[in-house]
């Protein structure tokens, strides 16, 4: 189940807190423990170590010397101030965004130029398939451009999803340059009036030097408006340290985190939004192209501690 590992660290600690909470004051030495307890069963659960920290010390300052009056709940108390930790961790650098407007609010001769990045395997390809659903469900018509031309597979699979989806794909022969891929579906797009470009880009591992390179390249000539990282909720802190790279590489603008409806350990998003600082915008609930959804902290944490509430 969804999230199931994280759930299952955050409800132990919170009924730990209460089993201590028998003086009707939390005590540093009854609660320190748990606490430390907590940070390492929050890293078992993808939660990068100094935000498994971070989120032990805003406790730790919410709830050490309690006193809990009469007849106040322990627990609603617990379950609160994890909340505000999840959520502040969460908002870190968040700013919606209405992808849809600005593609509006566009002239045709100028369209809006989204650069998708993001190592192989991630979901990129169906993310991209994804947005080009999003922004057609909207009237609005994208146009696809594949420029990871040595991979034959990759521009067949979005050739695919184009053909599907109806909508124009630009790819290039094996081997051309990747950034007069984009070019050309710049080109296409403003001959034609459409007012958006989802571009792939390569995601061979993400350590290549020659990469980084192309990919600058490519955002150079592109001069995006957004440049999108996709990365996988089942892959834990490898999903920081691709944010880190590729915010190095290109700089990234925002990111959606694909998979989530298979996550179970669930603290991806926590890691990822706090160590980068870059805003998760969207992620993705599953296979088809409507599986695509707006991300929003307090509606995440919620997910993760709803049922802790009901509880209470
Ligand atoms: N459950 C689930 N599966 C997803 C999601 N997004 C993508 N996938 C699946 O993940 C697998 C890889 O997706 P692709 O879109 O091919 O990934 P890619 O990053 O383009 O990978 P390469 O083509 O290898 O570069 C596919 O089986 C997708 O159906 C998601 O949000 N949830």
């Amino acid at each position: 189940m969804v999230f199931n590992k994280l759930k299952g660290v955050l409800k132990k600690f919170v009924d730990s807190v209460v089993e201590v909470a028998v003086t009707r004051e939390l005590r540093e030495e009854d609660i320190a423990p748990l606490l430390d307890e907590l940070v390492i069963e929050l890293a078992e659960s993808d939660v990068a170590l100094e935000v498994a920290e971070e989120i032990a010390n805003r406790l730790r300052e919410e709830l050490i010397g309690r006193k809990i009056p009469r007849f106040s709940d322990v627990r609603s108390l617990v379950v609160e101030s994890l909340e505000k930790a999840i959520v502040d961790v969460l908002s870190r650098g968040y700013q919606p965004l209405d992808l849809i407007a600005e593609a509006r609010s566009r002239s045709p001769g100028n369209p809006l130029r989204i650069l998708f990045f993001g190592v192989n395997g991630v979901g990129k390809t169906t993310t991209i398939a994804k947005f080009a659903y999003m922004f057609k469900q909207n009237g609005i018509t994208p146009v696809i451009a594949a420029a990871d031309t040595y991979r034959a597979g990759a521009q067949e699979q979005l050739r695919r999803h184009a053909e599907k989806l109806s909508v124009p794909f630009i790819g290039g022969r094996y081997g051309a340059d990747p950034a007069s891929v984009v070019y050309d579906a710049i080109e296409y797009a403003r001959a034609r009036g459409y007012r958006v470009i989802l571009a792939d880009t390569a995601g061979r591992m993400h350590t290549d030097r020659d990469l980084m390179e192309e990919l600058r390249k490519i955002t150079r000539v592109a001069k995006p408006d957004y440049r999108a990282l996709v990365v996988d909720a089942l892959t834990g802190n490898d999903a920081v340290e691709q944010a880190r790279f590729f915010d190095e590489a290109v700089g990234i603008d925002f990111i959606i985190l694909t998979k989530v409806d298979a996550d179970v350990k669930g603290g991806t998003a926590l890691s990822v939004a706090a160590v980068t600082g870059k805003p998760i915008l969207f992620v993705g609930t599953g296979q088809k192209y409507e599986d695509l959804e707006l991300f929003d902290p307090k509606r995440y944490t919620e997910k993760i501690i709803g049922e802790l509430k009901q509880k209470s």
